[in-house]
């Protein structure tokens, strides 16, 4: 699911204000340790200013049922204009079914890709300020990327991408013995 508009101008720049001093002391990376993650810096961040635990708050209340737990660290990724995820699933063993993330300060386009049969894919629009929620097959099924510039197109636009930011918010993994 996306959420176009989930975010006020005022609270994205709120949440952009409050992130930029953690990521800005860090160069961007060229890539991640698994190879999918290019031009990037990120950050863990547990504590947040009322307003943005007030917009937080709303983030897993659109996401998550109430009786899932969820995992209090809020991932921050901060992406160059030239950077970009390729596709990937999100590790099963450190997240659980479900996957929140704001977009601020670009829109950009994700393709979700099936596993077991590649011709089955779908593109989703993420504008910037949407609210993006991966979950079930969308999750476990499709591998999902972010597309570089160069490929930053959603139904024959260009959506140009500028430097963006997700703030994304996970669940726990069940634990199985
Ligand atoms: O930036 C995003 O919205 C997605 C990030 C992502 O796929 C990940 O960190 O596993
Ligand atoms: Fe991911």
């Amino acid at each position: 699911a996306v959420l176009p508009g989930f975010l006020a101008e005022g609270e994205e720049a709120l949440l952009a204000a409050e992130v930029e001093p953690h990521l800005r002391r860090r160069p961007y990376q060229e890539q991640h340790w698994d190879g999918a993650i290019h031009k990037y810096r990120e950050t863990e961040k547990l504590h947040w200013s009322t307003e943005s635990q007030e917009i937080l708050r709303r983030v897993r209340e659109a996401a998550f049922p109430p009786q899932v737990l969820q995992l209090a660290q809020v991932h921050v990724l901060d992406l160059d204009k030239t950077g970009y995820i390729k596709p990937h699933i999100d590790s099963v063993k450190f997240c659980g079914c479900t996957i929140a993330g704001l977009s601020l300060l670009s829109s950009s386009v994700m393709r979700l890709v099936s596993e077991r049969n590649p011709q089955d894919w779908l593109d989703l629009l993420l504008e910037r300020r949407s609210l993006y929620i991966l979950r079930g097959p969308a999750r476990y099924e499709f591998t999902h990327e972010i597309l570089k510039d160069e490929e930053s197109f959603f139904e024959g636009k260009k959506i140009p991408r500028e430097r963006r930011i997700s703030i994304i918010c996970r669940n726990m993994p069940l634990i199985s013995s």
